[in-house]
């Protein structure tokens, strides 16, 4: 019976399955020299007998206290852990007024060192930091005075389903908001933040307790989960040395055992070594089902049990016995002591990474944690309670009033600068702008780039090249090569229109004697248009009874076919055509017109949208601009005329001369 006033240490449980957890927590706390009592809160609808049984061994206290279960469980799924549907049971904590202080911890933790200055804290309520939100306090230990009062609120509040979890530290996170902070080394969780690992080894032996929270914990991983380096790994190994030095077979006492279940059939309710089963059945790994048949090389001489994953190391390891648990007593845990040496190992020897698993291990099945559940017998039918909770107020989305829509940040240079789009007119923004100087590339300012404007150049581009190709200057190839196309030639009929008459020239090499690439053919070597300007009579088709009525009379104005000559009426609209072009000319100002380029030889126009490819020295200066538009002339050789040259009417092929035929030797 507890004495009034009595300081203790305290856990919850609220089923069987944290049996290992809440007994792993009392031999740590007693192994590290606790003054204190030890108190352990338990719903007896859920916890066996034989769980409370093995809990009493340990501690001081069993308490009995009524289930306090969330019926708006909502929350809790949140976190996933429906599992915690009666975590708020914790409350029951502040009912137990028989005790002047508990220092209330979960049964998933464990005490490195005791840490029994908690209950000599000037403050009511103090606790560490939670990992998930560091403003909240983790409710896994919690120093506290029982009274009436805070509980009768607390559970008000859980009563009405007051909780953003869904349970206990979610609900005291809302009663105890200015709690006393305490050092986060009293309820240390495992993580793999980045920042977590060098503040856990600079703190690391300052930690008092270590705290698994989660759906997984040591005894439901199993010894070899943790096996690697990790802070979770090394705490959790701080579990199994505390679960080994209490609860751990000797493999002595183990093969003895087996000998005698064979021998007197042991009853189940213990192993032959004394570990209960109810903990074995709980931590994964220690389980044997007694009395069936294993496969291990060691055992299979002297008993025939079944090996489960955890256990078949033991079976295997050496016989050293309690002297291996002693040197795991020491209070640090080493892995190598725990770890199997022995030859026949066939579980935690076999590394999956390496080999296929070995022939002989057993199916893993036998393995699997199993939970017993039983059908409610409460026979009083469901009543609804008088009173639900209100609903939550002021949970509508507000439409914002003004648009917060806001203009993203500018991310390009030009973005900030940028000209406002406008209409632009080729009147408005023709200029005549001098070329950019030539710049160095690296030189080069960050530039707003503007529309661009179209420009006329005042130059004459056809100054600024040669015209002519270095090889029309040696008149020994060109009068070869002309003497060679003459030949070539055949009869060509055109049609010669000097003065009024039309004369029939048969041209055969009629070409004047240039190789110049950009020639083109000239009048005499086109071919005659076919103008046809009054019709010729044709069968009608109605045949004779048309022809009766006569001929058709000639439309009026239209020149009789011998009256018609071409070439004059071609001049003719050439002339009025470019004289309607100066006639534009004059009116718009004198402004050049945008002309396509000319046959070679009717230079004099250009054009404006023409940008000459300079010479890197920019020779504009002596360029002028020009506003002549020659007359074409289709009466006279014309535009390829050249210079100093006849032009041939009649030619007959000659043989290449003597003079000639040298230059082909040559
Ligand atoms: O099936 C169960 C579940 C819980 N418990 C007890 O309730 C405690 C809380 O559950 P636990 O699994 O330890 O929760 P945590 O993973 O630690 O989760 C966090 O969230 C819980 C709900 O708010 C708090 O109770 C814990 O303190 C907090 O660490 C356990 O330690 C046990 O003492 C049982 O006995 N049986
Ligand atoms: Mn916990």
């Amino acid at each position: 019976m507890a004495e009034q006033g009595d300081d203790v240490y305290a856990t919850l449980l609220l089923n069987d399955n944290y049996l290992p957890g809440a007994l792993v927590l009392a031999h740590s706390l007693r192994d590290a020299g606790t003054t204190k009592k030890l108190a352990v809160l338990v719903t007896t609808d859920t916890v066996s007998s034989d769980c409370m049984a093995e809990l009493q061994k340990v501690y001081d206290f069993l308490i009995p206290v009524d289930r306090i279960v969330n019926k708006t469980p909502a929350n809790l799924f949140l976190m996933d852990r429906g599992d915690l549907h009666s975590a708020f049971t914790k409350i029951n904590l502040w009912k137990l007024s028989q005790f002047r202080r508990i220092v209330y911890v979960d049964a998933d933790m464990v005490a490195l060192r005791a840490p029994d200055e908690l209950f000599a804290l000037p403050q009511p309520f103090s606790a560490a930091p939670d990992i998930g939100w560091p403003d909240l306090f983790n409710s896994g230990l919690m120093v506290l005075n029982p009274n009436m009062g805070d509980y009768y609120a607390l559970l008000a509040m859980a009563q009405r389903g007051i909780s953003f979890d869904g349970a206990d530290q979610g609900l005291l996170n809302m009663y105890y908001k200015d709690y006393n902070r305490i050092s986060f080394t009293y309820n240390v969780t495992p993580s793999a933040h980045y920042q977590y690992l060098p503040a856990y080894k600079h703190f690391q032996s300052g930690i008092s307790m270590a705290h698994f929270i989660g759906t997984n914990k040591p005894w439901t991983m199993g010894r070899e989960a943790s096996k690697g380096g990790s802070p979770y790994d090394e705490m959790a190994g701080r579990w199994w040395s505390v679960y080994d030095r209490h609860f751990r077979e000797s493999v002595s006492a183990r093969l003895d055992a087996a000998e005698n279940e064979l021998m007197h059939h042991q009853s189940l309710e213990s192993s032959a070594t004394g570990v209960p089963l109810i903990v074995q059945y709980h931590t994964m790994g220690e389980y044997r089902i007694p009395g069936l048949t294993i496969s291990s090389p060691v055992l299979e001489s002297r008993s025939k049990t079944i090996s489960r994953p955890g256990s078949a190391e033991q079976a295997n390891e050496p016989a050293m016995g309690d002297t291996s648990l002693e040197a795991q007593g020491s209070g640090e845990y080493n892995p190598e002591v725990a770890e199997p040496t022995g030859t026949g190992s066939f579980y935690s020897a076999w590394d999956a990474s390496k080999a296929p698993p070995p022939s002989n291990s057993q199916p893993e099945a036998a393995n699997f944690p199993q939970t017993h559940y039983d059908m409610s017998s409460d026979p009083t039918p469901f009543k609804a309670p008088d009173k639900y909770p209100e609903p939550p107020k002021n949970m509508w989305y507000e439409v914002p009033k003004a648009p917060t829509y806001q203009k993203p940040a500018p991310i390009f240079p030009w973005e900030i600068n940028a000209p406002k789009p406008t209409r632009v007119f080729q009147e408005d923004t023709v200029v005549s702008e001098p070329p950019a100087p030539e710049m160095d590339p690296e030189e080069i300012p960050t530039v707003t780039p503007t529309t661009p404007t179209l420009r006329i150049l005042p130059a004459d581009p056809w100054q600024t090249f040669s015209q002519s190709n270095a090889w029309d200057n040696i008149p020994e190839i060109e009068r070869y090569i002309g003497n060679l196309q003459k030949n070539r030639k055949g009869n060509i009929q055109v049609l010669q229109g000097y003065g009024s008459g039309i004369e029939q020239v048969s041209s055969p090499g009629g070409r004047r004697q240039s190789l110049k690439l950009t020639d083109f053919p000239t009048e005499l070597e086109r071919p005659s248009l076919p103008v046809t300007p009054a019709p010729i009579r044709r069968p009608s088709f109605w045949g004779e009874e048309r022809d009766e009525e006569g001929e058709l009379p000639a439309a009026e104005g239209v020149p009789s076919q011998s009256e018609w000559d071409p070439t004059k009426q071609l001049d003719l609209l050439a002339r009025r055509q470019s004289d309607v072009l100066s006639q534009k000319l004059s009116l718009d100002g004198g402004r050049e017109i945008p002309s396509r380029s000319l046959p070679y030889g009717s230079e004099g126009v250009i054009s404006p949208t023409y940008v000459p490819q300079l010479p890197k020295d920019g020779g504009f200066s002596n360029l002028t601009p020009r506003t002549t538009i020659e007359q074409p002339s289709y009466s006279g050789p014309g535009a390829s005329f050249e210079k100093g040259e006849t032009f041939p009417i009649q030619e007959t092929p000659l043989p290449p001369s003597e003079e000639e035929k040298d230059v082909l030797e040559t």
